[in-house]
């Protein structure tokens, strides 16, 4: 059980707004990127790959987004298509703005990077005037991913679903989702993050980036019990502080605090897991579980997406994570596909 209201009736489980995108994941892996000859294409934007993860997990998923008007638009609408995801909110721009390309370094299993190519981006190209309320109250909850908060007009588009989400009476996750390079300053990230984050029902973030978004108002705090009061004062009921692969925490507003099983391995690649993570907790606390189970759940998505290539493809149904709990056995490298 958790302290979450999810309305019944209503058609989607989850939206989520912000970057569509497209990963080119290098191929020959363990070698810089000034010596690849090859790249993999997948969906990638971190609140695409979470509504692939809830999609595989079987519920309904929809984004508000926007995309180019091109060939590497088109190759994303047909992907969420493909994956069951709701696509009748995501907009086709005109502007002649370009998909987001996020090409990944794979140097060694603890050594990634992404090369990201964001000028003119058509993600945060979106408009208050995509949002519709009658998408919004058709979900039991919306999913902010914080870089859409980095420029205007996507900013503005993010706080007017909030407020049409607090409306009526739709869940609002917020995924902190920091990437330095999409924003101006330090300064102003933490004031709009914050601003954010004051009105959302559960707030997912690393430890770093709950530094950074307490840099005014608890500077130096790295007391998870302090970060996650701040944010009861407002109108969160459940706080997840990630601590990489040392695993992560949930407190709840009735102050219980639950500490997240991980299932450390030996990655492929290193980034993912907080997609897949969000994904699979999402998912659990939509099924009633407790933040624990849901956090173990979330894990465990997080270990077979770091182990694989991609990371919205390799998105995995709860099967598969099932299967990969019992058969977990120790940090070493597991072959996921056939799990
Ligand atoms: N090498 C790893 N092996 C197993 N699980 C991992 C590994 N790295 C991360 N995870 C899981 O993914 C979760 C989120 O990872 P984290 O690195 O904190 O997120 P982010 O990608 O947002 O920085 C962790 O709490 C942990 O459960
Ligand atoms: O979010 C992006 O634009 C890139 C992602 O698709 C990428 O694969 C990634 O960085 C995943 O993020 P993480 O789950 O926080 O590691």
């Amino acid at each position: 059980m958790n302290n979450l209201v999810f309305q019944k009736d209503r058609e989607l489980d989850l939206i989520a707004v912000g970057r569509l995108g497209v990963d080119l994941n290098a191929n020959e892996i363990h070698r810089p990127m000034e010596e690849t000859l090859t790249f993999t294409k997948y969906l990638g934007g971190s609140p695409a790959n979470i509504a692939v993860a809830i999609s595989r997990l079987g519920l309904k998923a929809g984004f508000i987004g926007r995309v180019a008007d091109d060939q590497l638009g088109r190759f994303i609408t047909n992907y969420l298509k493909d994956n069951n995801i709701d696509s009748s909110s995501v907009v086709i721009d005109k502007s002649g703005a370009k998909t987001g390309l996020a090409f990944t370094e794979i140097k060694s299993p603890t050594d990634c990077s992404i090369l990201m190519y964001r000028s003119d981006a058509v993600d945060l190209r979106l408009e208050v005037g995509d949002i519709k309320e009658e998408y919004i109250k058709n979900s039991k909850a919306i999913l902010i991913s914080g870089t859409a908060l980095a420029a205007s007009p996507s900013r503005e588009a993010c706080f007017a679903a909030v407020e049409l989400a607090r409306k009526n009476k739709t869940v609002v996750f917020f995924d902190i989702d920091y990437r330095p390079y999409t924003w101006k300053s330090v300064e102003e990230t933490a004031i709009y993050y914050s601003l954010l984050a004051e009105k959302c029902d559960v707030i997912i973030g690393t430890r770093e980036e709950f530094d950074m978004l307490e840099m005014f108002s608890n500077p130096g705090n790295k007391d998870d019990f302090v970060t996650a009061k701040k944010w009861f004062d407002f109108n969160a009921k459940i706080m997840v502080i990630k601590h990489g692969k040392e695993g992560s925490y949930a407190y709840t507003l009735e102050r219980d605090k639950f500490t997240g099983s991980v299932f450390p391995v030996i990655p492929v690649k290193t980034f993912g897991a907080g997609d897949s993570y969000a994904g699979g907790f999402i998912y659990g606390l939509m099924q009633g579980y407790d933040p624990g189970k849901a956090m173990e759940i979330g894990a465990a998505s997080a270990s077979i997406v770091v182990s694989s290539h991609s990371c919205s493809d390799a998105m995995p149904g709860i099967d598969k994570i099932r299967r990969f709990i019992d058969q977990y056995d120790g940090e070493k490298a597991y072959d996921v596909e056939n799990i």
